[in-house]
């Protein structure tokens, strides 16, 4: 009997250390990684001239204060987003879908240079794009 139960438990070991369920947030790189990611994105920001004029009057060590925030806490991670809603901060911006696109590519980049995995990528976009209906043309 002693020996079954040694049995069962070690075959729910082995398929648990087969199947590890690790967050979004960790597949990210967890703190360290969304930190890079953002940092990331804000370099691109920065070179980018057909976006970088929408940042020049933002304070913009409070905004990668919130978008670390807000992914952190989007995927999954031990936080809480301080910042306003998406509508409210974009609403006169006259942001178009080529400028959402192309902070959406530069996120993409910075994904790939932390090797993030294809599928943590995709899963990542695909729970900021219900937010381009409140970021476009507003
Ligand atoms: C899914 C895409 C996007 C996400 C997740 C996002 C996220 C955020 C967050 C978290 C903030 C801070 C909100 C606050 O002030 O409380 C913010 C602000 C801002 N976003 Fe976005 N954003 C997105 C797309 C864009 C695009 C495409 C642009 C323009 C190219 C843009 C321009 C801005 C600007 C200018 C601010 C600062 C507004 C201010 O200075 O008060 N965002 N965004």
């Amino acid at each position: 009997m002693v020996k079954y139960l040694l049995l069962i438990a070690t075959l729910t070991l082995t398929a648990c250390q087969q199947k590890p369920e690790t967050s979004l947030y960790q597949r990210l790189g967890a703190e360290t990684g969304v930190e890079k990611i953002v940092d990331g994105v804000l370099h691109a920001i920065e070179h980018d001239q057909s976006i970088v004029q929408h940042f020049a009057d933002t304070d913009i060590p409070r905004f990668r204060r919130l978008l670390i925030e807000q992914f952190c806490e989007l995927s999954g991670g031990p936080c809480t987003y301080t910042g306003v809603s998406m509508q409210e901060s974009h609403t006169g911006f006259q942001i178009t879908q080529a400028h959402f696109d192309a902070l959406v590519n530069h996120l993409i980049t910075a994904m790939q240079q932390q090797n993030v995995a294809i599928e943590a990528q995709n899963e990542f976009l695909a729970l900021l794009a219900p937010m381009y209906k409140d970021v476009v043309y507003r």
